[in-house]
């Protein structure tokens, strides 16, 4: 008779076998992707260390092996592309929907979460999910985003006089405020409350992630538990999840307060049914949704519904700050909207009418896309053309950042030109994907170019914006979301109206 201890090294044995096989075959099936060179054992793992080096990192991967080449991470390959033909296969394909292995790091934050579901789930999630982006809705979020807009100016007044302030705080604070109250039908505060310990447990959250997807080690589960992460992170977990129940417990009551489809907010206002109001009463087989279903999405809404428009918002300032003759021109538009009232409240209407103010967006999108890099994988081998496999469980990772600075795309890549997307519905849509594209693409990314439109416009017909005194220019980091490491610096001047 064989012992225990025999079954079991047998077991890992065969294991391991199993392992090297597979990561053999899968090794001969990615031959036709060049591989980027590495160290022998620790392949490309040694290059990657701080978040602000990342880009820089894949950016000289990719313009070395043409828009495709294999990372060696040790246990893990990473295929990147920034090869279009490729990148449209990807984002087309209604087969390929599952997201790559990195973005388990979210998972004991965002759970199964529409951002990070399977294909399955993310079918039934999208589904309930989309009416809360419908055009009726979203035209009510537009007192929001202008209520909390104007505390933002208020706020910013003293930092009139100064040489530079940082932005991306206020600016993040105020969009928190907004996701809030638009899909939970809460007011947090969070500009006023000096430290928000929601947005400070988000931020790490984001940091820890990427710094996980590109690190050897922390890719084990029992290795990572080992690191001071794991505990910051479950830290930073518990919080969050207790501060979402809170919200779903109390938007639970209120709406068992209220009658038929249109409940009283807090806010004094009747409303539409909102994003949490709708999952609260969604029913599928004609049973309610369950309380961990909905506090996944509302989480997941939460996260992507902030950080993406206040790096956004704060890099569109700040880009209007260094160009001087582009802002000129956004201020033109605003001065035709809003005539001799700038302070009127700005309507649904006016924001379909700010055409510049959209290019200046998407060229800030181009430029500092807020999701840099996002990764598909696939549970089959799927056949590409003249017959190369992409294997599957292969991490295969967007790299729109390169794309978006390719000069053969975009030329003069560096430069702010909000016109070169005049001319663009006449190239291929597969070129600027800060939303990305196909199935998966952002659900709420009408949400964001609206709130982003109207937080801009306050802020612009309130003051002038200056390049930062000393001279600032951002060090990216990738975090998830992308950041600036030492800030996101302009001058706020108040602004002249005749
Ligand atoms: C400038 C702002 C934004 C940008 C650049 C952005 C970008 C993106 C990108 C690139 C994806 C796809 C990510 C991937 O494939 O992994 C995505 C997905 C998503 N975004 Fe956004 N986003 C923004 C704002 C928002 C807002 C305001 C919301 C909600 C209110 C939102 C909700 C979502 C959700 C739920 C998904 C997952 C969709 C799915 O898988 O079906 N996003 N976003």
């Amino acid at each position: 008779m064989f012992s225990f201890i025999q079954i079991v090294t047998a077991l890992v044995l065969a294991g391991i076998a199993y392992w090297w096989i597979s990561w053999k075959r899968n090794e001969r099936r990615l031959k036709w992707i060049p591989k980027v060179p590495g160290h022998p054992i620790f392949g490309n793992v040694l290059d990657f260390g701080k978040t602000t080096d990342t880009l820089t990192i894949l950016s000289k991967y990719t313009k070395s092996h043409d828009g495709l080449c294999m990372v060696d991470l040790v246990f893990r390959k990473l295929v990147l592309i920034t090869d279009l033909k490729l990148v449209e296969f990807f984002l087309t394909s209604t087969k390929i929907l599952d997201k790559s292995s990195e973005y388990r790091f979210l998972e004991r934050w965002l759970g199964d979460g529409i951002l990070i579901a399977k294909a399955a789930r993310w079918r039934k999630s999208r589904k309930i999910i989309t009416p809360a982006f419908h055009f009726g809705i979203l035209a009510q979020f537009v007192s929001t985003y202008e209520s909390n807009a104007e505390i933002m100016v208020k706020l910013l007044e003293k930092e009139v006089g100064k040489g530079s302030v940082d932005i991306y705080n206020y600016v993040t604070m105020c969009t928190l405020d907004i996701i809030y109250e638009t899909s939970m039908g809460v007011k947090i505060n969070a500009q006023t409350n000096k430290q928000s310990e929601y947005a400070f447990a988000v931020k790490e959250m984001c940091r820890i992630t990427v710094d996980r997807s590109f690190s050897a080690l922390k890719q084990s589960n029992t290795l990572y538990a080992l690191t001071g992460d794991y505990y910051k992170e479950s830290k930073y977990v518990k919080f969050l999840h207790a501060n979402t129940d809170s919200v779903i417990r109390a938007r639970r009551k209120a709406l068992q307060g209220s009658e038929g489809q249109q409940i009283d907010e807090d806010l004094g206002e009747k409303k539409k049914l909102a994003f949490l109001d709708l999952l609260l009463q969604s029913k599928v087989d004609g049973e309610p949704l369950p309380d961990w279903y909905i506090k996944e999405e509302v989480n997941t809404m939460l996260f992507e519904g902030h950080d993406t428009t206040g790096a956004a918002i704060s890099f569109a300032l700040y880009s209007l700050a260094e160009n001087p003759e582009v802002q000129a021109q956004a201020m033109e538009e605003q001065r035709t909207i809003f005539g001799k009232n700038r302070n009127r409240p700005i309507t649904f209407d006016d924001i379909h009418v700010m055409k510049y103010l959209e290019l200046v967006i998407k060229e800030t999108l181009r430029l500092y896309p807020s999701v840099p890099f996002y990764g598909r994988k696939s549970d089959v081998d799927i056949k590409y053309k003249d017959g190369q496999i992409l294997p599957k469980g292969t991490s295969f990772l967007m790299y729109i950042y390169g794309i978006h600075r390719d000069p053969k795309i975009f030329p003069d890549p560096e430069k702010f030109d909000p016109m070169r997307f005049e001319t663009m519905h006449k190239t291929s849509p597969f070129i600027h994907l800060p939303f990305s594209a196909g199935p998966r693409n952002c659900i709420g990314q009408k949400f964001a170019v609206h709130e982003m439109k109207a937080v801009i416009s306050k802020v612009l017909r309130n003051y002038e914006l200056l390049p930062a005194f000393p001279s600032h220019k951002p060090l990216l980091a990738a975090e998830s979301v992308l950041k600036s490491a030492n800030g996101i610096k302009i001058q706020v001047k108040p602004r002249k109206w005749d």
